[in-house]
């Protein structure tokens, strides 16, 4: 007798976004720059010196989108908020115009029914902050805890699920030690500090949140499951390093209040203390994790890579991603039992899952065939089924990314959508992945 994949009441169908991905307009009706804006017109930092002045036009075709999500029968959409268009000095005046952009979309979404989720900060800090310091100066805690209160005040209520940071890894990974993504600084003392003050400003939202707002206030973070690639005491350590420094760097000081030991193995000299009221203002109680599961690393020991000393293992015998990336179930039902064993059970959302594997430049007569897509789909939503299974608290799974989008540094050169977007037109298509997740959600799992 197979497993039945329906999924329990109340489960939460979703699709996801990002603001400096998807709006274009960046700097339209008094927005700011943020440094996406600034990194992206810098020559030679992206992927073809692509931009997001136009990306998806969602700024403007944002009652269009919201149709898509209604006719793919979506309960949530997951975005994020351009800091910058709402404070474009990142604090004091507050642009209304901006605010009345994500006003807009988040009654058009209620008038279909659809669950808004707001992602307050994901990687476009505003370029006048950066210009003070941004992540590196304290202050930045209480500039994020200003903009979040605008935001609660405007819009909680109508929005009852707020996120304060994505994935502050990639933030201090990308942006300030391998210098790949913005501000696109290369300093290992530099990652430290501005994953610590990233850490505060979390701590800042939720403190303002606990006095203003009435609903769901978490963090949304990158989990990439590692295993040692051989039983050797070295692999063993890179393993334990690399969960430290990628899965247990935030999570542990938001759940236990401290770092993980391993942290001053990595960094050295770089590794400040921090004081212990830090530790308290990052630690409070939040109501939920947003956790973005794309792939595993197998890890080994390699005395060349910096700052970790661990390098990943190719796997030969699973496909791979157009990012990279090894199509590995198994380890998302893995993350979510060790994010269950290790935390206490909080609720979890699987904010972002999915896959860019090649799709043409144009639909053809009106439809996109993925396969690797829906195949992708299948597996993973199967796994959280497993692991819903084993006792975990899953609310809710959010696909990554209802339309192809702008990949960061990566340009348009990667498609995670489920919803093609060509480019040139505008045009959006609905892929053969998001008609298989329409069935989905509408059987509740139930066709998985
Ligand atoms: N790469 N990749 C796809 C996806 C990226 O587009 C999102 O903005 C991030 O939150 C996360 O890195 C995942």
């Amino acid at each position: 007798m197979s497993k039945s994949y329906v999924f329990p009441e109340g489960f939460v169908w979703g699709a996801a976004t990002a603001a400096y991905q998807i709006e274009g307009s960046p700097l339209a009706d008094g927005a700011g720059p943020s440094i996406w804006q600034r990194f992206a017109h810098t020559p030679g930092r992206m992927l073809n010196d692509d931009n997001g002045d136009i990306a998806c036009d969602h700024y403007n075709r944002f009652r269009d989108d919201i149709a898509i999500m209604k006719s793919l029968g979506l309960q949530s959409y997951r975005f994020s908020i351009s800091w910058s268009r709402v404070l474009p000095e990142g604090k004091g005046r507050v642009n209304q115009k901006g605010l009345d952009f994500y006003e807009r979309l988040v009654d058009t979404l209620l008038e279909n029914d659809i669950a808004p989720v707001a992602t307050l900060f994901h990687w476009d800090l505003p370029a006048a902050l950066d210009d003070r310091g941004g992540w590196l100066n304290p202050d930045v805690a209480d500039w994020f805890g200003e903009y979040s209160e605008v935001m609660f005040k405007r819009l909680d209520g109508r929005i009852k699920r707020w996120a304060t940071l994505n994935e502050p890894w990639v933030v201090t990974d990308g942006g300030y030690l391998h210098g790949a993504l913005a501000p696109g600084h290369r300093n290992r003392f530099e990652a430290p500090i501005a994953s610590h003050h990233l850490l505060r400003a979390h701590g800042k939202s939720v403190q303002a949140y606990r006095a203003i707002g009435q609903h769901d206030i978490g963090i949304v973070v990158n989990i990439e499951p590692k295993y040692a690639a051989s039983d050797s005491a070295e692999d063993q350590a890179a393993r334990d390093r690399a969960e430290a420094y990628m899965n247990r760097q935030y999570l542990d000081p938001v759940f236990f209040g401290k770092y993980p030991e391993q942290m001053r193995d990595i960094f050295g000299e770089a590794w400040p203390e921090w004081p212990q009221a830090d530790m308290d203002l990052i630690s409070q109680p939040i109501d939920f994790i947003g956790v973005n599961y794309y792939t595993r690393n197998v890890t080994r020991h390699d005395e060349s890579s910096w700052p970790l000393k661990a390098s990943p293992v190719r796997q030969p015998q699973h496909t791979y991603t157009e990012t990279g990336w090894e199509v590995y179930p198994q380890g998302l039902t893995d993350t979510l039992t060790w994010v269950k064993q290790r935390y206490g059970n909080p609720q979890v959302f699987i904010t972002e899952n999915g896959a860019a594997f090649f799709d043409p430049p144009k639909a053809e007569r009106g439809r996109v065939r993925d396969p690797l897509r829906v195949s992708y789909l299948r597996q993973h939503l199967r796994a959280v089924h497993d692991a819903i299974d084993a006792g975990c608290n899953i609310g809710g799974y959010f696909v990554w990314s209802l339309l192809d989008n702008l990949e960061w540094s990566l340009g348009y050169s990667k498609r995670f959508g489920i919803v093609h977007v060509d480019y040139q037109t505008q045009t959006r298509t609905p892929k053969d992945s998001a008609r298989y997740y329409a069935g989905i959600v509408a059987s509740h799992g139930a066709r998985l």
